[in-house]
């Protein structure tokens, strides 16, 4: 395991290399409790030794890349989410206002993102780049064997059986979506950020993300916003609201945000991430762990379904 050597930014957010209990070599137990006491305290964690090849990330990176390259007045005219299971969805500069699923009003996010899932609607994929669709397939399924992992090593923390939660991921609502947070040429609007305060909603998230002026950001338990560190290769793992339901609030969905680059700033700030949010199938029971329910389980049961017409009617001030 290692830990990276700038302690002042990273002291709360771990670096954990998985290797060893991808292999099932010694040290598997040590990997196990490290995701354990990270999940618990910040939840958030970095992977190495996570097995996803570059050239998988690189592709979808440099694919999205050249969409995002294109005319705005182009891409607008792409899929915009309109019926079709398993396409891509656009979505442009400011049309999502993640904060507003805290209940703040702010501008729209000073970003714009592409999406998939293969449970989910989107509208036809766009005839360029070349190999778009491809490149999001293909990362779609290395997120999906790398999930796989995660959910047995939290299984082996939580000292549950190793496929407990696999029946529920067979037909799984997860998510990958592509985000460009473009160059800032002038300031944006009082409020508006590259991506407002939020937690993620599912199971867990797994973001490739990347340095840059104006990055990720955490929030620990003091109130403090800390910068994510970015390490080349390394994944940003962190807990959804419906893992911490299902633990009864034991790991925690700690909230985050995307900053702007500083006012005025001269170089170059474009930042690319590329978050995978997996969630469970629809009708997967969120019911806390026996292993949780010692004092009493905090929420009653509900469906992922359910859950997710909750939050989303919370988040609008219906709830
Ligand atoms: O771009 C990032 O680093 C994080 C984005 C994020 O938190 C989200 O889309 O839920
Ligand atoms: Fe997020």
């Amino acid at each position: 395991m290692v830990t990276v050597s700038d302690a002042s930014i990273s002291a709360e957010i771990p670096v954990i290399d998985i290797s060893p209990f991808i292999a099932g070599e010694k040290g598997s137990a040590e990997v196990v409790r490290a995701v354990e006491t990270a999940c618990r305290n910040l939840g958030f964690l970095l992977v190495t030794g996570h097995g996803v090849p570059v050239e998988t990330t690189a592709r979808l990176y440099n694919t999205a890349r050249a969409f995002f390259d294109e005319p705005q007045e182009w891409k607008v005219m792409q899929g915009r989410g309109t019926g079709e299971v398993g396409g891509m969805a656009f979505s442009p500069i400011a049309d999502e206002a993640l904060a507003a699923t805290m209940g703040l009003k702010t501008p729209g996010d000073f970003k714009e993102s592409l999406n998939y899932g293969p449970r989910l609607a989107g509208d036809a994929w766009p005839d360029r780049p070349a190999g778009l669709e491809a490149a999001f397939h293909e990362y779609f399924g290395a997120m999906e064997v790398l999930s796989g992992h995660m959910r047995r090593i939290f299984c082996s923390a939580i000292g549950l059986a190793p496929d407990y939660f696999e029946k529920e991921f067979v037909d799984h609502l997860s998510a990958l979506r592509v985000i460009n947070y473009p160059e800032q040429h002038v300031d944006p609007e009082p409020g508006q950020l590259r991506a407002g305060v939020h937690t993620d909603y599912g199971f867990m998230t797994i973001l490739r993300s990347e340095a840059s002026a104006g990055g990720l950001q955490v929030r620990n338990r003091e109130g403090e916003w800390l910068d994510a560190p970015s390490i080349d290769g390394a994944y940003v793992i962190n807990i959804g609201d419906a893992f911490m339901r299902w633990t009864n609030d034991e790991w925690v969905s700690t909230p985050h945000r995307v900053a702007n680059p500083p006012s005025g700033y001269g170089g170059t700030a474009r930042r690319q991430s590329i978050p995978f949010f997996l969630n469970p199938s629809k009708d997967t029971v969120i019911e806390c762990l026996p292993a949780y329910a010692g004092a009493g389980a905090k929420y009653e049961p509900i469906t992922y379904g359910d859950y997710i017409k909750l939050k989303t009617s919370q988040a609008f001030g219906k709830g």
